[in-house]
């Protein structure tokens, strides 16, 4: 093609009327999803690791770039994905995913005028220490993954109203926690109409995937304006901590009378255990594990229900927020 023909195309293209237009933009948010990172800090002997998957999401003024095809006010994805591996490098706070995850917000807002809000969502994978038979205490440098279960982080940083007036947002949980209890839960008394084939049981399987989020209302310095400070100055993984083993221990402890009230005692004491927190969000899939009827062999009819069937789908979905009074 030579340069003549090029240059009338290019004319075509450029001379092309604007559409009606039939809509406006309403929302946009845009960043890079599944950035994996694995950090070292190394200290002589004794390595500290965190594995984390990040999602950052900038809001601001961008609609240009959706409407207009404006590309200069992007901050482009693989710049975001850039800047979450140097912030894993050098960040003090690495080790702290509430800290982290909001340093990172932080940094979107400052150095962009433009940008008014980051989201920054954080999963942190396990890595537990190997404990050496020989010696029986923890590796320094060797671990683990004992466990599906995460830590999750969902940070917004907003900066709509300037830079001296930061409004932070600040979600943790966990999700993936497989759980099976194999007595020690009920359920009955539940609504018999036409539509029921259920039957009341005294004593079933109670298994489930536990997701659960909690808000943190961080005390700040200035009331006005979030600083990254007030996150340092949190006990966040004391937090996390208690949730986890409350969590844990009301399912393996309490008796269960329905995946309902399990929820909402584990929530209760989440929110009597830590004043930081005052709600919390559960998400319990009842894992369906239906006993498999062996009376045709067995020689005594309804033999113990030993054996079940494990089902994924469908499952119940039991959710609820639980929120301070
Ligand atoms: O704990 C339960 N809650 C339900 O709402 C329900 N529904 C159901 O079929 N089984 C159960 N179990």
């Amino acid at each position: 093609m030579t340069t003549t023909q090029t240059q009338t195309q290019t004319q075509t293209i450029q001379s092309t009327p604007k559409l009606q237009r039939h809509s406006r933009l309403s929302t946009a948010r845009y960043g890079k999803d599944g950035v994996k990172v694995l950090r070292i800090v190394r200290s002589a002997e004794w390595h500290e690791i965190a594995e984390y998957t990040v999602t950052v999401l900038l809001e601001g003024d961008i609609d240009s770039s959706y409407t207009e095809a404006d590309n200069s006010v992007i901050v482009t994805t693989d710049s975001i994905k850039n800047t979450i591996n140097i912030f894993t490098q050098n960040s003090a706070h690495v080790l702290q995913p509430e800290t982290f995850a909001l340093e990172i917000g932080m940094h979107f807002v400052a150095k962009y005028e433009h940008i008014k809000k980051a989201h920054v969502d954080l999963t942190q994978h396990r890595w537990t220490r190997i404990r050496p038979s020989a010696t029986g205490t923890a590796h320094g440098h060797s671990f683990r993954r004992d466990g599906d279960d995460k830590r999750t982080v969902s940070a917004m940083v907003d900066a709509s109203l300037g830079l001296d007036k930061i409004k932070a947002d600040l979600q943790a949980g966990l999700k993936d926690v497989f759980v099976l209890k194999s007595t020690g839960s009920s359920f009955d008394g539940f609504i018999q109409d036409e539509f029921t084939t259920l039957k009341e049981t005294q004593d079933r399987v109670f298994s489930t995937v536990i997701a659960c989020s909690y808000d943190l209302k961080l005390p700040q310095k200035d009331p006005e304006c979030f600083s990254l400070q007030d996150a340092v100055d949190a006990p966040l993984d004391k937090i996390s901590d208690s949730v986890r083993n409350i969590t844990l221990d009301t399912f393996a402890v309490d008796f269960s009378a329905s995946v309902q009230a399990t929820l909402y005692t584990m929530a209760d004491r989440i929110i009597e255990a830590n004043a930081l927190v005052n709600d919390v969000s559960y998400s319990l899939p009842n894992k369906h594990y239906i006993p498999i009827d062996l009376s045709f062999y067995q020689e005594k009819k309804g033999a113990a229900n030993d054996v079940l069937l494990p089902t994924e789908f469908p499952s119940g979905l039991i959710t609820a927020t639980v929120s301070r009074v």
